[in-house]
Order: structure tokens, then C-alpha cells, then sequence
């Protein structure tokens, strides 16, 4: 079998497009303009590219977006300050601060000081205790963008036997509640797990979601089987680098019946969900009905 590459870029371009629609409607009908805060902590070169994309997304959709670049030696004081400060702000609907934080900062304490309501990351304990009681909750933006590719792909998900390698608190475990959702068997597998082989080969579903380059091979991967690749490493190559995945994509091509590329795969649906969130909190904070199609 020759797997069918899920196009992840375009189909964050379809969900973004969605959004802007949503936008569009909110400020026509409604006069409100959904807005999305995003705070960088320090220098990490990744995640001001990360936050940069953000930014001139949330304009491309038509949201307001407000940027608040802290240097890396921000106190825990002043850092809360400002999230209670953006917390209290109307036009702010969606707040995100941006991961890693300088390790001197509390990553948990800054998450769970945001609003519920506004936490378009789905990281704070209430959403993760709302998601993992299967209530409606603002749900993690990588495994959302995750399980919308799995439903494009497969339709129903239910009864499918999925695995996710990886327990994350931002990818693995959300990813696993959103399947127990579909009424998939989940195994969530990961270092420890006795012959992960075995586990993976039994699966319909593979989330690979551990941060080791192509560590799942071809052959552990079963006839058919549908691979979503969460994994973005950077490997030497050659003069210089080149991203692969967890999952050995050719190999594991070879087999299954559809897999998503790195990059180009998951990694564009994770900014797209977080503007799909942010139209989903501005809509929930309005009393107003939920964009169709944008949630879990
Ligand atoms: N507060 C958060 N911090 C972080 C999150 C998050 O969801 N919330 N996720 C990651 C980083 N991230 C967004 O913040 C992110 C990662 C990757 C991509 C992406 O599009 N990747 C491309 C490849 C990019 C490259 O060339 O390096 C791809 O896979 O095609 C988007 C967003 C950690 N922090």
C-alpha cells in the first residue's frame, strides 16, 4: 500500500479561512472583533518564529491581535501582572503565553493564573479536568488540530483501535481524551511501555507525539493504518539540518493508508486551531452560538 499524504498546510488554510468567514460574521452582525493575546517571554529563536506566524495570522483572519514581548530576566510578579491585566481586558478573548518559559518562571502557576474562559491553549487545570470528564472545555490546539485531520480523514472514529506514544501534558494526554471522545480503544504508550512494537501494530490509529526522531519504524505500523506525526525534530544533515518526525515517514508510507508529512503535516494545524479557539472563546464569552466545524 502507498499511504495518502495528509496535506496539513492546506487544510490549516481551510480552517483559517473558516475563521476569517466567523470574523467576518462577528463584526457585521454582532460589531465584535475577536482578539487574541499572545505573550513571549525572552529570546527562544523558535518560539519567536512560532509567535511572529501567530501575529500576522490573527490579522490575516481579520482578529485583532495584541503582542506583549517580556525580556527573559520578567519577574513571576510582573508576568502575572500582565496576564491579570489582559484577563480583565474586553477586547482580549484568547490569551497565550508561549512555551518554554525562561525556567526560572513557574510554567503551571502562569497557565492556571489565566481566565478559564480565555485560555485558547486549553492548558489550564480547569480545562484539562473539564476535557478529561468529557465536558465542553477549550481544548489543546495541536490535538484538536489532530482529531480534525483523523475526522477528514475517517469519518467515524468509533470502536478504531488508536494508539498515542507519548504522555504529554500538551499533546498525549489531551490527544488520548479526545479519542476516548470518538469512542476509540485507546492505549496511551511511551518510554516505559513493554513491547511498544506490539502496541503500535495492533493500532488503526498511530499519534506519534514523542520527540524522538523516527523512532516508530515502517514495520511496526499496521496495513492501512492511519499515522498523524506530531514529532518535529531537527536533524544534521549533510552541511546542515533537516525536520523529521517520530514516525520513519517512507517506511511507514510503504503501509499505511494515510500519514501526515513533518513538516507540513500537524504542525500548521496548531496555529490555525488556536484562531479557530480564540473565534469559539469570543463566541462563548457572548452568549453567542459556537462556529460550526471548529470544535472538538
Ligand atoms: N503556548 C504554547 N506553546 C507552544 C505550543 C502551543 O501550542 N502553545 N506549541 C509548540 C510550538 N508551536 C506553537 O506554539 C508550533 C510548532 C510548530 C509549528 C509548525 O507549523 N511547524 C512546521 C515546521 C516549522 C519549522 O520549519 O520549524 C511544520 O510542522 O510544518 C507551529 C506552531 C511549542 N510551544
Amino acid at each position: 500500500m502507498s499511504a495518502q499524504i495528509i496535506d496539513g498546510k492546506a487544510f490549516a488554510a481551510e480552517v483559517r479561512a473558516k475563521v476569517a468567514g466567523h470574523v467576518d460574521r462577528l463584526k457585521e452582525e454582532q460589531g465584535i472583533t475577536p482578539g487574541l493575546a499572545v505573550v513571549l517571554v525572552g529570546e527562544d529563536p523558535a518560539s519567536e518564529v512560532y509567535v511572529r506566524s501567530k501575529g500576522r495570522m490573527t490579522v490575516e483572519v481579520g482578529m485583532a491581535s495584541f503582542e506583549h514581548r517580556l525580556t527573559a530576566d520578567t519577574s513571576e510578579e510582573e508576568l502575572l501582572t500582565l496576564v491579570e491585566k489582559l484577563n480583565a481586558d474586553p477586547k482580549v478573548h484568547g490569551i497565550l503565553v508561549q512555551l518554554p518559559l525562561p525556567p526560572h518562571l513557574d510554567s503551571n502557576l502562569v497557565i492556571n493564573s489565566i481566565d478559564p474562559a480565555k485560555d485558547v491553549d486549553g492548558f489550564h487545570i480547569s480545562n484539562v479536568g473539564l476535557l478529561g470528564t468529557g465536558q465542553k472545555s477549550m481544548v489543546p490546539c495541536t490535538p484538536l488540530g489532530c482529531l480534525m485531520m483523523l475526522r477528514e480523514q475517517l469519518g467515524s472514529l468509533s470502536g478504531l483501535d488508536a494508539v498515542v506514544i507519548g504522555r504529554s501534558n500538551i499533546v498525549g494526554k489531551p490527544m488520548a481524551n479526545l479519542l476516548l471522545g470518538e469512542s476509540c480503544t485507546v492505549t496511551i504508550a511511551h518510554s516505559r511501555t513493554k513491547d511498544l512494537a506490539e502496541v503500535v501494530r495492533r493500532a488503526d490509529i498511530v499519534v506519534a507525539a514523542v520527540g524522538r526522531p523516527e523512532m516508530v519504524p515502517g514495520d511496526w505500523i499496521k496495513e492501512g493504518a492511519t499515522v498523524i506525526d506530531v514529532g518535529i525534530n531537527r536533524i544534521p544533515s549533510g552541511e546542515k539540518t533537516r525536520l523529521v518526525g517520530d514516525v520513519a515517514f517512507e517506511s511507514a508510507a510503504a503501509r499505511a493508508g494515510a500519514i501526515t508529512p513533518v513538516p507540513g503535516g500537524v504542525g500548521p494545524m496548531t496555529i490555525a486551531c488556536l484562531l479557530a479557539n480564540t473565534v469559539t472563546a469570543c463566541c462563548r464569552a457572548n452568549g453567542l452560538a459556537e462556529p460550526e466545524g471548529l470544535t472538538a
